[in-house]
């Protein structure tokens, strides 16, 4: 059933590209590669690069992308995956650890754009991975991004205050 359009914010612009990890889990990876393309082209459109890196499941992706932060070495993560429901309680358990795990790393100060689908059945994540039908890959890759631009530029505010910034996001100082 078709909803309501959603607004999609401008594409932030960088004056350098951001670096960006995408951390996946292909348990479905059909779903995964349409998710992958999608944040690819976005983090692309701003003149972004990006690695990929691959976790067995959606519940591994807040551990991966906390591991990875202490390396210093990127702006900004997407997090893709699906979780379709099954017989037990398990999906909500991978959906609500998964979420609840990248929020809370995101209010430590990194960068993350949630991808992880979250659904009834295939279709319904068919349509949302499709990066020419709804491109939840791009948009949580565009997320990020955003972010990334809006620690930049308070960043740049501090400094042409003459403010120190404090090293307190994960993997700094
Ligand atoms: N059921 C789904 C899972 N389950 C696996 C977990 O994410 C995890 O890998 C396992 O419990 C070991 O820690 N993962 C998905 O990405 N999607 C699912 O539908
Ligand atoms: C996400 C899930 O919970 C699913 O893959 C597991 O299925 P089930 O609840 O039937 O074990």
């Amino acid at each position: 059933m078709a909803g309501p359009t959603h607004h999609a914010l401008a594409r932030p612009e960088f004056d350098e590209g951001p670096k960006i990890l995408i951390v996946v889990a292909p348990y479905y990876k059909d779903i995964a590669d349409g998710l992958v393309a999608g944040a690819m082209a976005e983090i692309e459109a701003v003149g972004g690069s990006y690695e990929v890196v691959e976790m067995p499941g959606a519940l591994e992706l807040p551990s991966a992308i906390g591991i990875a932060a202490r390396m210093g070495e990127y702006d900004g993560f997407v997090a893709l995956g699906c979780v379709i429901r099954g017989e037990t309680t398990h999906y909500d358990t991978v959906c609500n650890d998964s979420s609840r795990g990248l929020t809370l790393l995101g209010l430590q100060g990194l960068c993350i754009g949630n991808g992880i689908l979250t659904v009834e059945n295939y279709d319904q994540a068919a349509v949302r991975a499709d990066p020419q039908g709804q491109n939840k890959g791009g948009g949580a890759a565009a997320a990020a991004l955003h972010l990334v631009a809006l620690s930049r530029k308070l960043k740049q505010q501090g400094k042409s205050k003459g403010l120190g910034f404090t090293a307190d996001r994960l993997g700094e100082g």
